[in-house]
């Protein structure tokens, strides 16, 4: 029998970095997902009150679910995960290559609100380069689960060092988290910084050269080694 959580494309990576997913979480197809998440999310506004006959609300329970299963944490199923076709170095670059400012839409697993941010990633070739766009929908995938921001830059670090052949891979990520911003303690300016550096990237120079790279409003001291 397949290993399911196998299927969610991420087996590679290690523990740690995994997304608790169990063991049958794809028993059930998309649609079942959305039917079940639809009459969850209606039972929650009817604890709460609302009127679900009003025209407004009434296909509330519907979109969540839709806005759940196919979008917001689509990156659950393997099926979305992006191929990353690499090709031959021909051309012989051999620095590294930042993709900056790669913008992050997450979801915070504590309290299920947004994670709003930036993403900055970096590798050295070892002989395989990637297209461009694909770093910036492996960001996309991984970020489109519940997450925390920690294990999304693992996860995203460890995809492309899969993909790339080599450890040589970096990824920064400032983001700000809406239960921090708009609830709890309701600071709406503080964001988070996390960072993951694979081979090169852990030596001084290597890691410096990528952050002055992205170096924005953030002077990022607290990561340098
Ligand atoms: N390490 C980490 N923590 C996160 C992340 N996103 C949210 N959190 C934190 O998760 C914690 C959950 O804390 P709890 O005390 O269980 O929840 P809470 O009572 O709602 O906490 P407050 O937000 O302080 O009101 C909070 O401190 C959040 O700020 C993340 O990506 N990484
Ligand atoms: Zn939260």
């Amino acid at each position: 029998m397949i290993n399911k959580i196998d299927e969610i494309g991420d087996d590679h990576v290690g523990s740690s970095a995994k997304t608790p997913l169990r063991a049958d979480a794809f028993d059930i197809s998309d649609a079942e997902k959305r039917k079940r998440i639809e009459a969850s999310v209606r039972d929650i506004l009817d604890t709460l009150g609302m009127d679900l006959e009003d025209d407004s609300i009434k296909g509330t329970p519907r979109r969540v679910a839709k806005a759940y299963v196919n979008e917001i944490f689509s990156g659950l199923n393997p099926a979305n995960k992006p191929k990353l076709s690499t090709f031959d170095n021909n051309y012989k670059y051999g620095e590294m290559l930042v993709e900056k400012n790669i913008t992050v839409y997450s979801t915070c697993e504590h309290h299920l609100l947004p994670i709003v941010g930036r993403a900055h990633v970096a590798y050295i070739s070892d002989g395989n380069v990637i297209g461009l766009s694909k770093m910036n929908r492996i960001v996309d995938y991984y970020a489109k689960r519940p997450q925390v921001q920690e294990r999304l830059t693992m996860q995203i670090v460890q995809a492309l060092q899969k993909a790339l052949g080599t450890d040589d891979v970096a990824c920064v990520i400032d983001a700000k988290h809406l239960c921090v911003n708009s609830r709890g303690v309701r600071d709406i300016v503080s964001s988070t910084v996390t960072s993951e550096f694979g081979g090169k990237f852990k030596e001084k120079d290597t890691k410096r050269e990528f952050l002055d790279y992205i170096k924005m409003d953030t002077d990022f001291k607290n990561i340098e080694a």
